[in-house]
């Protein structure tokens, strides 16, 4: 199981930086059969939970999020990266493996007695989930899991969000 997903991950070295190894997605998702298998594992890990909405981060988290949210009959909605969105946002801040950015979310993206997901294609170091999670703790919402395509084990982001909080596909 995974295998043939695992198969499509190219890596990328150098890339956006010297001495990044970036986990390439993109032929996964441009064959067929594999992006279904992808789709179809996070469907049969979260069918059942009771998930009322779906956070995805942008931007690659919204490829998986989208097709989710509609197979488990979720909300969807979305962190997105400072000034892109138009309402009254939130905003954590947050150092990635490659630099520093910041995630907005609408105010009113989740709310007390919500069950929520958060999605993404990569855990790295974790701080861009983690600034994901606070972002929905601080609207009152109940973090159910963060949940990954692909986990980079050695940067340690399970240890960082809690790994009974976390959901990846695959690990290196
Ligand atoms: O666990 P971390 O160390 O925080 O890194 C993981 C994050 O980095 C990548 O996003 P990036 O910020 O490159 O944005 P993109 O999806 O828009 O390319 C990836 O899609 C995750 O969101
Ligand atoms: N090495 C990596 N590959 C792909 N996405 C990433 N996001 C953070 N680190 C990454």
């Amino acid at each position: 199981m995974m295998d043939a997903v695992r198969a499509r991950i190219r890596d990328v070295p150098d890339f956006p930086q010297k001495g990044i190894v970036f986990k390439d997605i993109t032929p996964a998702l441009s064959d067929p059969a594999i992006f279904r298998e992808v789709i179809d594992a996070f469907i049969a890990r979260w069918k059942g939970e009771r998930i009322h909405k779906i956070v995805g981060i942008e931007s690659r988290g919204f490829l998986f999020a989208a097709p989710l949210a509609y197979a488990l009959g979720a909300g969807l909605t979305v962190a997105r990266k400072p000034g892109k969105l138009p309402w009254q946002t939130i905003r954590e801040v947050y150092a990635l493996e490659y630099g520093e950015n910041a995630l907005e979310l609408h105010v009113d993206a989740v709310g007390p007695g919500e069950r929520v997901l958060v999605v993404d294609d990569v855990l790295a170091t974790g701080g861009t989930a983690d600034a994901v999670g606070r972002l929905v703790a601080r609207q009152g919402a109940e973090l159910v899991s963060f949940s990954f395509l692909v986990e980079l084990s050695f940067l340690h982001g399970a240890r960082r969000l809690g790994p009974e909080r976390v959901h990846s596909l695959i690990t290196y």
